[in-house]
């Protein structure tokens, strides 16, 4: 078997060898040498290692619960599967009321202290703290990717949210509408879920705050920042004069137009529910957390989950719940842990030999915001000379729009998402988004970064918000530890890149502006060779390219979805005493990134627990 390498910070061995198909890929191509021997890769590899120094000295680990001691057969009231960010939020407001035991089983570690660093977000990915998740082969969708989509997850407390891209961005009413009308249950509407938006934040800018007091909190858990930059001005401008209003704040009164983005970030620390939320409760003696802790399955007697059989160091515990347990595993593995359980699609538990519970199915309409990017170069013009710009490891380092765009005027809500970077001229920062953030190929990121010398760069991520095809995550083998067969289906409804040409023709409008036209904007890298045969600018065109230019923006959801795996009080269909909360129960993505819309739904599915007359 080939092998290859990645840098696995928690070990004295700095190497280990990681053996997923898509990372035999990126071997293939290079692309890890390549970073090993480029100036960026030095500085990713430089930090990681300062940063896993850091770490082993355990500087960060005051951040968070100490380790409970596993014994077996231990009996709590609540086991949570999974510390991310919905697991976070739930055991925490559960740990509140000190009557309850807790006991949370986290499969990653406590978070390095680059996790807490919004400007080292790029040093997290293909670390120890990502399960490296890779799509099935899809020449059809993930060329640009060397045909395995690269599926970032967080593998630490906090989960995802420990290694996000810090937007808070709720969506749109409509959503929650959408998710009440599905399980038939008014207390999802959007007038009766928004207190749990409120609840969760701690919004620190004095203009949004006065100016949509009813929309935001300002004593809740995760701190939230806008970042204010007079780089963008220019920018937010073009945008206007296309028809794309600027706007204070995506997530109050108004859901379309372009912003300067609000951050999870707080006191120049990343907001993520494991610091946040446990932090608040990290000493109590009623919660008890095990990181490096793999949930191999739940155990039921007749159809109630009364415990979970867990794996720590090699060791099987059983672990009982006497009240409840709640599967917060994320999108792609509490199907799995589901399946692992005997819950899950007949045909297929079958062929794995697994005992069937329940015939569900289980890690069907995995959905996915597939996006694609384009570049525009401009003069070097607006931003500093980067030698002038001293890093700032507690910012993002560059700065930033989101944009949420309807095509017809008269829609309610966005049809597409834009997260546009500003990126200083002769720096590595577009190798960085392009290679280490979004894992084009290495050609593909040395082509344009040769395009852009000289030049400034507005790098854009344009994502489908409402995609409709589905894709599925199912089992590989009954091994726990295995990763999840994991299929993204993008562009499989033909509807999805007819849209998506739609969105991206309508966002290069923006070139055609006076601002871009004074900076001389051209649009690099429509020289594919891909797409050679194909008349640039036509539609087919643009399907070629975004077909060959795909990427997950990470914002998976469904794969146990409100309606069809879970009531609207999160029960697992036909079961009792266990409840699905995190982002594998949203029906349909919500219209932004989904991390705000998993905390709120974890603030609620908390409620729900304590409305149980057993609680
Ligand atoms: C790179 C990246 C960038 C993103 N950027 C943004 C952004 O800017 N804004 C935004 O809103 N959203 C963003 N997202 C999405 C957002 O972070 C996720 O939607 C959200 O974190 C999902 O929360 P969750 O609770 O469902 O799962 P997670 O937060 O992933 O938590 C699942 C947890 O369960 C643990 N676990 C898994 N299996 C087991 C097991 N068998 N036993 C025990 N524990 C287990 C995992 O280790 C993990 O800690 C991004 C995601 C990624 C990966």
């Amino acid at each position: 078997m080939d092998v290859c390498y990645n840098l696995n910070l928690n070990s004295p061995q700095t190497i280990t060898a990681v053996t997923t198909s898509r990372i035999q890929e990126l071997k293939s191509q290079k692309v890890f040498e390549a970073m090993l021997s480029s100036a960026a890769g030095l500085a990713i590899r430089a930090s990681q290692i300062a940063f896993a120094l850091l770490a082993s000295l355990g500087i960060d680990g005051t951040n968070y619960p100490t380790q409970t001691d596993l014994k077996n057969d231990t009996s709590y009231d609540y086991i949570i599967v999974g510390g991310g960010s919905a697991g976070s939020v739930v055991a925490t407001r559960l740990a509140e009321d000190k009557k309850n035991k807790i006991l949370v089983l986290e499969a990653g570690h406590t978070p390095p202290i680059n996790a807490l660093l919004a400007g080292l977000f790029v040093t997290l990915p293909m670390s120890y703290v990502d399960y490296n998740y890779t799509s099935t082969f899809d020449p059809y969708a993930a060329g640009g990717q060397g045909n395995y989509t690269i599926l970032t997850a967080g593998k630490m407390l906090g989960g995802s949210d420990s290694l996000n891209h810090l937007l808070h961005t709720r969506g749109c009413p409509d959503d929650l509408d959408r998710w009440a009308k599905i399980v038939d249950d008014d207390s999802w509407k959007y007038e009766n879920f928004l207190k749990y938006f409120i609840k969760s934040e701690r919004v620190d800018d004095e203009e949004i705050v006065s100016t949509f007091p009813q929309y935001h909190g300002t004593n809740g858990p995760m701190g939230l920042t806008r970042e204010t930059s007079d780089k963008v001005a220019p920018y937010l401008a073009s945008f206007a004069e296309v028809g794309h209003p600027t706007v204070l704040d995506l997530n109050a009164n108004k859901t379309q137009g372009y912003t300067q983005p609000l951050y999870m970030i707080a006191d120049k620390i990343r907001q993520t529910p494991a610091k946040s939320y446990l932090g608040l409760v990290k000493d109590y003696s009623n919660l008890h957390i095990s990181t490096e802790t793999r949930v191999a399955k739940v155990l039921f007697k007749d159809n109630v989950a009364v415990g979970v059989e867990a794996i720590y160091k090699g060791k099987t515990y059983t672990l009982h719940a006497k009240k409840e347990i709640i599967l917060s595993a994320g999108v792609i593995n509490t199907p799995q842990v589901l399946m692992l359980s005997g819950v899950g699609p007949k045909d297929h538990l079958t062929q794995m030999k697994i005992d069937v519970l329940a015939d569900l199915p289980v890690g069907k309409n995995f959905t996915d915001q597939v996006a694609t990017t384009l570049v525009f170069k401009t003069k070097k013009y607006l931003l500093p000379n980067p030698l002038d710009l001293i890093p700032d490891p507690t910012k993002v380092p560059f700065p930033v729009m989101v944009g949420s765009v309807a095509l017809s005027k008269c829609k309610k809500c966005p049809d597409y998402q834009v997260y546009s970077l500003l990126l200083p001229h002769d720096t590595p920062q577009l190798t960085l988004a392009c290679r280490d953030t979004f894992w084009y190929r290495t050609d593909i990121c040395d082509s344009w970064q040769k395009q852009v010398v000289g030049r400034d760069t507005l790098y854009t991520v344009l994502a489908n918000i409402s995609p409709r095809s589905r894709g599925s995550v199912s089992l590989r083998s009954t091994d726990p530890f295995d990763d999840p067969e994991i299929t993204t289906g993008y562009f499989t409804d033909e509807t999805d890149l007819k849209n998506m040409v739609k969105f991206v023709k309508n966002f290069i409008q923006v070139g055609k502006t006076s601002y871009f036209q004074k900076v001389k904007a051209e649009l690099v890298g429509l020289d594919l060779d891909e797409c050679s045969h194909k008349n640039p600018g036509s539609d087919e065109f643009w399907e070629c390219y975004i077909l060959n230019r795909a990427i997950s923006p990470y914002h998976y959801t469904g794969t146990c979805a409100m309606g069809s795996l879970v009531d609207g009080s999160l029960n697992l269909l036909g079961f009792k005493r266990i409840r699905v909360i995190d982002a594998s129960v949203i029906p349909e993505p919500p219209k932004g990134a989904p991390n705000a819309a998993v905390i709120a739904l974890a603030e609620k599915g908390a409620d729900m627990i304590k409305s149980e007359s057993y609680y």
